[in-house]
């Protein structure tokens, strides 16, 4: 008699770890479970600690609150962002995985123009296992995907690609707007489903969402600091930009991709954009200051290592953005002690114990 055939073993199921931010629940979890369910979680739980988050049965993870990062950490957890979703960032960090997916509590499986549901870590998964091609672009989107390829006149010496570092992913429903549209618009939304993969061109820098990420840790993990938010801090909702743009100015210096289009998950909370709008307001007028900085940022050829970029970025953001505002020379400082954590719990070579103190299942 024919054997059932046996289930394919999900993609990278033991190379990836899928980091979520919580400060709400995580019945979300629910909706992803036949996608989700193979893969390790590292919940990294935030505002009071001595809240019990749920954990749906079946799921294998790892939970860490405040109290495990200021144990883990000792000092060097001032560095991690309190009561805002950066905090996510911790469980990069920890993790022991070559890549990282990361999503918000409030991110539902979407559907696509068919009426098929979207595996977006399977989408992420295809995006970063294949090439980037960030110096030339291809106008007919992703040249690796089934059915596209490179249009005449693309350089053959440019078509091997080169490594993709970061997937970011897009939304339906609620889009990622900031505070000032999310007021004029409140009714928006996005219900355009693009059927397109593209690589940012080197040298072009893009706001990355933080609610629909993946990106190669062993690459760029030491890059990806979602900064100083949240609580105590001046600005909020600029984590994830303040990441994005470090870690694409690193990517164009050694030579890796970032893409961005499929897959869509369905957003499905709009944040309230009064209170949106309190925490990102310094950020919206800051950032026509920081992104001619980060246009203009020039790493030297010493800097071979992420690790090497990132510390000569936070020179160079203590050096010139100090007088934007003190609070960069604050941010300059964590951005060492992110470094610094990070190479304190990844020794080079690895080690794949799990970490002490996590609530683990
Ligand atoms: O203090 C907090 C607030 C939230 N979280 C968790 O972070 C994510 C995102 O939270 P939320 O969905 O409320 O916020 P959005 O405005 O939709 O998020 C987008 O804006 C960026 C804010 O930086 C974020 O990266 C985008 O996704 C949820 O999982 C919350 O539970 C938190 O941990 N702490
Ligand atoms: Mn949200």
């Amino acid at each position: 008699m024919a054997q059932p055939s046996a289930k394919p073993t999900p993609l990278l199921k033991d190379e990836l770890d899928i980091v979520i931010p919580t400060i709400r629940n995580l019945d979300f979890l629910e909706m992803w479970r036949p996608f989700f369910e193979p893969y390790h979680l590292i919940i990294v739980q935030d505002g009071d600690p001595s809240k019990i988050i749920k954990v749906p049965d079946g799921f294998d993870y790892e939970l860490y609150n405040r109290n495990d990062i200021n144990r883990i950490l000792g000092p060097k957890a001032s560095c991690i962002s309190f009561k805002d979703s950066a905090c996510r960032c911790f469980g990069y960090m920890v993790s022991k995985k070559k890549y990282i997916f990361t999503i918000d509590d409030d991110c539902f499986v979407a559907k696509d123009p068919s009426g098929k549901e979207i595996n977006a870590l399977e989408q992420h998964i295809t995006n970063l296992l294949s090439p980037s091609t960030p110096f030339f672009f291809n106008t007919l989107y992703d040249p690796y995907r089934d059915g596209a390829d490179f249009v005449r006149g693309y350089p053959f010496s440019l078509r091997e690609g080169v490594p993709t570092a970061v997937s970011h992913g897009l939304w339906l429903n609620i889009p990622d707007y900031d505070a000032p549209t999310q007021l004029v618009k409140p009714l928006e939304r996005n219900t355009r489903y693009v059927d397109a993969v593209l690589t940012i061109p080197k040298g072009t820098l893009f706001p990355m969402c933080g609610m629909n990420l993946a990106f190669d840790r062993e690459l760029i993990g030491p890059a990806m600091y979602f900064g100083l938010m949240g609580d105590g801090q001046p600005i909020g909702r600029y984590d994830d930009m303040w990441a994005g743009w470090c870690m694409k100015v690193i990517c164009d210096h050694l030579g890796w991709g970032v893409k961005t289009g499929l897959p869509y998950i369905w957003h499905s909370k709009a944040s309230n954009p009064f209170v949106n709008l309190k925490k990102e307001y310094k950020g919206i007028y800051w950032q026509e200051e920081l992104i001619p900085f980060f246009q203009s940022a020039i790493l030297p050829k010493e800097c071979t290592t992420v690790q090497k970029c990132y510390l000569e970025l936070s020179k160079q953001v203590k050096a010139k953005l100090g007088k934007v505002d003190p609070y960069f020379l604050k941010l300059a400082d964590a951005m060492v002690t992110w470094i610094e954590a990070w190479d304190e719990l990844n020794p080079s070579g690895g080690d794949s114990t799990k970490l002490p103190n996590s609530t683990t299942k």
